[in-house]
């Protein structure tokens, strides 16, 4: 493998990464472009290891060697320091990240997205350990601009909606509406980091991903999930077009989105990996401004999309609203709109997402029907017991 040139043009030096959470999507994903890629070893820490498999077995591949993985909970496992003192980078994306636990499970979320955290945070700064932890555009919460009359003109000026990572205010709802919980975790885990750079020198980059999706985003209920397990929007939909059903709408489907591509953020993670002098210091927002969309256009699209790659009839009504409160129950509250403000990324590490959201669709979709499609008709096909 050619020597690889960091954005400054000096060669990268191989290193080790622990990667905690290293068996979710992004995870997967990531750990696939790093041993693809460049030259550094992985040390994978997840209590899955489903979506890395084909990455650790056999030893023949030709990255054996570069990727150990360790069936680690980092709730209680005293191997973890050990593991960041191993490496020279922690990456952190280990969380309870899926919207319909937040107000269903809240002390889980909470205790997830910060106190978990927290060892690794300090194992980092007590070890002088470069740290990349996953936070959330989430953060933001609402708009300034959902605050307005619903006729305002300023609803329509970029400053009321536009999410900046060094000026936008985070404005969570009231404490019932536990939706929030997940934010709010996020938000303090990022103070605490930010703090630990401040006070102790701690080299640590922060994340926020705007809604990134693609093959091997959560599960299908029934086939490699819980039945009931209610994942995020991309997996909601996957599943109810491979089961010809009707795509919920939750209140109407008019919060918006902005949509990225994995493999177009995976770039961005990368360059924050191997730019540290460029990323040190830093939160960055990773999200695609260009692919903004209400969940009522995404579910449009996506049926369109779907109809194109699995050559099946659209349904007659192809989507039917559901309540919040019937879909995710009490406590639940939502984001309006999410555009991420893209100067700090562009100015740090010349980043730009490339891939359309029709595009990134039909690549998702076609991995959603070539993997499921059997499963699902075989299962549907088994009488139900009585
Ligand atoms: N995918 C997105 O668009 C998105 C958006 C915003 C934020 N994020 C953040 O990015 C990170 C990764 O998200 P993802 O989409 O890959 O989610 P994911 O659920 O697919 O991955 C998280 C992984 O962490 C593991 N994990 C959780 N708790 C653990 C523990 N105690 N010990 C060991 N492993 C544990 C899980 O088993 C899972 O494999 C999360 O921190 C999430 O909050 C993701
Ligand atoms: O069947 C469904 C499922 C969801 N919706 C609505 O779609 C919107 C998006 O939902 P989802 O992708 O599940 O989650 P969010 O975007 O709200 O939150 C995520 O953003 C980033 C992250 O931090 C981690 O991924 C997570 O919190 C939403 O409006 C749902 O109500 C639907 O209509 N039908």
């Amino acid at each position: 493998m050619a020597a690889r040139m960091d954005l400054d043009g000096r060669p990268i030096k191989p290193m080790t990464i622990c990667m905690i959470g290293a068996g979710g999507f992004i995870g997967s994903h990531l750990c696939e472009k790093l041993m693809a890629e460049t030259p550094h070893k992985v040390l994978a820490l997840d209590v899955y290891n489903d979506k890395i498999k084909r990455l650790l077995e056999p030893d023949s591949l030709p990255w054996a060697g570069r990727i150990e993985f360790h069936r680690i909970n980092i709730k209680h496992d005293s191997r973890l320091e050990g593991l960041v003192k191993m490496a020279d980078l922690t990456i952190n994306l280990a969380a309870i990240c899926t919207p319909a636990d937040y107000n269903t499970r809240p002390l889980d979320t909470i205790y997830s997205n910060f106190i978990d955290a927290l060892p690794v945070v300090k194992y980092c700064s007590e070890n002088s350990k470069r740290l990349i932890h996953f936070s959330t555009c989430e953060v933001y919460g609402k708009t300034i601009g959902s605050f307005l009359p619903k006729d305002s003109p300023l609803r329509k000026d970029p400053a009321y909606y536009v999410l900046k990572e060094d000026t936008s205010p985070c404005i969570f709802g009231s404490i019932e509406k536990q939706r929030w919980s997940y934010a709010c975790a996020k938000q303090l885990i990022e103070r605490l980091i930010y703090a630990e750079g401040a006070e102790s020198g701690l080299d640590f980059t922060i994340v926020r991903p705007f809604n990134w999706i693609g093959p091997r985003m959560d599960f299908i209920p029934g086939i490699d999930g819980p039945s009931e397990g209610v994942p995020r929007v991309l997996a909601c939909f996957s599943n109810n077009l491979l089961r010809r059903e009707p795509l919920k709408l939750v209140d109407g489907g008019q919060s918006q989105r902005t949509f990225v591509y994995i493999k177009d953020a995976i770039e961005a993670v990368l360059l924050m990996i191997e730019n540290p002098d460029r990323a040190n210091g830093h939160i960055f927002n990773v999200g695609n401004p260009n692919n903004e969309v209400t969940v009522r256009q995404l579910a449009e699209m996506m049926t369109q999309v779907y109809t194109k790659v699995s050559g099946e009839p659209m349904l007659q009504s192809p989507s039917i609203d559901v309540s919040s409160k019937e879909f995710y129950g009490e406590g639940y509250d939502d984001s309006d709109k999410r555009i991420p403000d893209m100067t700090i990324i562009n100015k740090q590490l010349g980043w730009n997402p490339k891939t359309s959201l029709w595009d990134l669709l039909e690549s998702t979709l076609t991995y959603q029907y070539r993997t499921y499609a059997e499963a699902i008709k075989k299962s549907m096909a088994k009488p139900t017991a009585s």
